[in-house]
């Protein structure tokens, strides 16, 4: 069914609220909460905007950890394959922002997927931004080690400023 009543393509406010739900077994929840605070700040510095964390399920953003069905219509597909999804902006389910606990991710930067790199990429589709074709955006679909210091590309910055 289509929502586009309630999906838009930006978010008409520059406070955004974030809430973590499920958590991974996989890390300590502290680590979790770093890299993605971390995650919003690399769209906070390249856009004006402000997340702010709340422990409630009203917040814009609910960041979850889960597998296979997990009551959206998109059930992850265990070990491999998708790695993460994320509604665009928008009420209810908008936002949301949902990471395969089958194989996301870790804290390292060589090994595995690491979670700050997934979680940025989400987040840019949670604040209304598609794929780019560009191997050194962000936004390509396919998983890159990017180096942490520099994640956006100049086509992720214009991008994310041509909405906010
Ligand atoms: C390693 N596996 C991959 O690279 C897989 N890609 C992903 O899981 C994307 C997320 C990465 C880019 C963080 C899915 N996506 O676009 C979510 O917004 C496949 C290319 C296999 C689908
Ligand atoms: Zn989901
Ligand atoms: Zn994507």
């Amino acid at each position: 069914e289509e929502y586009s009543h309630i999906q838009g393509t930006r978010w008409n406010k520059n406070v955004i609220t974030y809430s973590i739900g499920r958590y991974t077994r996989d890390l300590p929840r502290s680590t979790v909460d770093s890299l993605i605070e971390s995650a919003f700040s690399v769209w906070a510095r390249a856009s004006g905007l402000t997340f702010v964390r709340s422990h409630t399920r009203s917040a814009d953003i609910m960041v979850e950890f889960v597998t296979h069905e997990h009551g959206d219509l998109y059930p992850f597909d265990g070990p491999r394959g998708t790695l993460a999804h994320a509604f665009g902006p928008g009420l209810g389910v908008g936002g949301d922002t949902h990471f395969d606990d089958d194989e996301c991710c870790t804290k390292n930067t060589t090994k595995g997927f690491n979670l700050f790199v997934v979680a940025a990429h989400e987040f840019g589709h949670a604040l209304g931004l598609k794929h780019s074709r560009n191997p050194g955006s962000l936004m390509y679909p396919t998983y890159t080690s990017l180096h942490p210091a520099n994640l956006l590309s100049r086509e992720d910055v214009v991008n994310i400023n041509a909405l906010y």
